[in-house]
């Protein structure tokens, strides 16, 4: 699931080979400026996307800028991308030329067809994307996100709880703590621990957005004008699939929304982003056109927070049971020695005790850098034609920063496939060095940089301190009784996620348990 939409690569052969046909009919190469050339990659033609990598492309492409350099260009059935494998090129281009560079490439699947249009992320750089993160960053500023620290303390607690009542539902925990932070703060909704029913509806529209994301799933991402095929044409499967999924979209956004204007309309409302947003709207007088930004804006913290922060979380309790890599647990257990030493065994930690325990963001950071949520970041797209180096770069390319690579740069990172925190641990001595800078890129780039990533940061922070404080996680056990080691397998989807696997949480010790049970505030 993903609330972003890539571009991506690889389709069906046959139906892609059907779209080459048609598709030479109607659009043509992108010229060239003069005699600049366009920047290095694999040789393009109509069927060379069977030559673009369809998993783990940021490994992939990773290894061909060995062969072409670390700036790529890939031409993928109409559609010019080029994809950027350094600092510097990402930098030059997404950072310094942002106003350039900030657009989204047009997704006619999901956004057209399944309703997502709402979803701001993926709207083209201009005003109506402006206004939505105007709003969005005036409640999550970082000025601010410490208002938000009772209610993430608060379901942090609650997970804790949780986590010694069903262990075994852990992973289903985890995400609820995500879940619930977002829901709170947008809607002032209290998420319930079992069918939660605005979770459901949002997760079956994630789903859709899983499915449909990935640019290049449905052939109308390559050619638009299928989208004006009739529903009963045989083949126009997609556009049925797309009016279903349509229908969840639409009730994701509209319903807790709905529920906000009822509980104002009776009284009950509970202090959120949406009913303080109401409000004002109410007393200015403004337009409906504000009223859905509002709506809007409410919606994509779900979409956007849930799944990115709790694959981090599931990343750490991987490392705390030990499955991998060698210093994850040693890193863990000194996590632990750190908590113990700054808060003791009495209490469970608060925000408050955070310069205290200096190490434990050192941990965070080095979960984002060494298996970056979104390894391939999210598509940018040129608005205007520009030139870079020498070479040509079209109007309308889709930008792809490869977050993975430039993260694993050894010359920035060393050694950088070993989980080691403590490279974060002196940050004044590695810029001297020039290495081991914090790992912002996990978080993307310019003007479209993730702006939940101040909460996201104390989400993930608060979590792992609460469950390092009174948790010891291990590994599961098998019929004999003795240890297993699953092995851990990385999606290579958009969003890069654990597969499940099974561990034991454990209360650390009895005094750890009664703090569990008397941590309802
Ligand atoms: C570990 C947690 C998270 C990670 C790794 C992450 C990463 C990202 C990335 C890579 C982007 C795309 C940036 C680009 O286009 O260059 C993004 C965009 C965004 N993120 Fe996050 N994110 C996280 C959590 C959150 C949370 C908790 C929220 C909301 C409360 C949030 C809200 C958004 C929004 C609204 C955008 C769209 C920005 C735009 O297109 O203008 N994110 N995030």
């Amino acid at each position: 699931m993903s609330f972003f939409i890539a571009s991506a690569v690889g389709c069906d052969f046959t139906v892609l080979l059907t779209a080459g046909i048609i598709l030479c009919l109607l659009v043509s190469f992108p010229s060239r400026q003069g005699s600049r050339p366009l920047p290095p990659g694999p040789h393009t033609g109509w069927f060379t996307s069977f030559r673009v990598p369809n998993s783990y492309q940021w490994i992939t492409y990773a290894q061909w800028s060995k062969i072409y350099g670390d700036i790529i260009y890939v031409y993928v059935f109409g559609n010019p991308v080029i994809v950027l494998n350094s600092a510097e090129a990402v930098e030059d281009l997404l950072e310094k030329r942002s106003k350039n560079y900030s657009s989204r490439p047009v997704r006619t699947m999901v956004v057209e067809l399944m309703g997502w249009d709402w979803l701001f992320s993926s709207m083209p750089y201009g005003q109506r994307w402006k206004d939505h993160r105007k709003l969005f960053r005036h409640h999550f500023h970082p000025s601010l996100t410490s208002t938000y620290y009772p209610v993430v303390l608060e379901e942090s607690y609650t997970t804790l709880r949780n986590l010694l009542r069903t262990p075994e539902n852990y992973n289903h925990h985890i995400r609820r703590t995500a879940a619930a932070i977002v829901m709170k703060i947008s809607y002032g909704h209290d998420v319930s621990d079992q069918g939660d029913v605005y979770v459901t509806l949002a997760d079956e529209a994630l789903q859709g957005l899983g499915k449909a994301g990935i640019f290049g799933t449905f052939l109308v991402d390559y050619l638009p004008c299928l989208k004006y095929i009739p529903e009963w044409v045989p083949g126009a499967d997609f556009k049925r699939q797309a009016r279903i999924w349509r229908t969840v979209t639409r009730a994701m956004i509209d319903k807790p929304f709905r529920m906000v204007k009822d509980r104002m309309a009776d009284g009950t409302a509970v202090s959120c982003f949406a009913q303080k947003e109401l409000e004002k709207c109410m007393q200015t007088g403004q337009d409906s056109r504000y009223e859905d930004i509002i709506k809007n804006v409410a919606g994509i913290s779900y979409t956007a927070g849930a799944d990115t922060v709790t694959i981090i979380l599931r990343i750490i309790v991987i490392g705390s049971t030990d499955f991998e890599p060698d210093r994850f647990y040693s890193s863990i257990r000194e996590a632990q020695k750190e908590i113990d030493r700054a808060i003791g065994t009495d209490r469970l930690p608060t925000f408050d005790d955070r310069n205290d325990i200096p190490f434990l963001d050192c941990i965070v950071w080095e979960s984002l850098r060494w298996n970056p949520v979104l390894p391939m970041g999210v598509a940018h797209y040129v608005s205007e034609e520009d030139e870079y180096r020498g070479y040509h770069i079209p109007k309308g390319t889709s930008v792809l920063a490869n977050v993975w690579a430039i993260l694993h740069d050894e010359t920035c990172y060393p050694d950088p496939s070993a989980f080691n925190p403590a490279r974060f641990s002196d940050p004044t001595a590695n810029s001297k060095l020039g290495i081991n800078q914090y790992p912002y890129a996990a978080f993307g780039f310019g003007r479209r940089m993730c702006p939940g990533r101040w909460l996201a940061f104390d989400s993930m922070w608060i979590a792992v301190a609460s469950i390092l404080s009174v948790y010891s996680i291990q590994k599961p056990t098998g019929e004999d009784g003795h240890e297993i080691t699953p092995s851990i397998q990385y999606t290579s989807s958009l969003l890069s996620r654990p597969n499940p696997f099974k561990c034991r949480f454990i209360p650390r010790s009895e005094k750890a348990r009664s703090l569990i049970q008397r941590s309802a505030t």
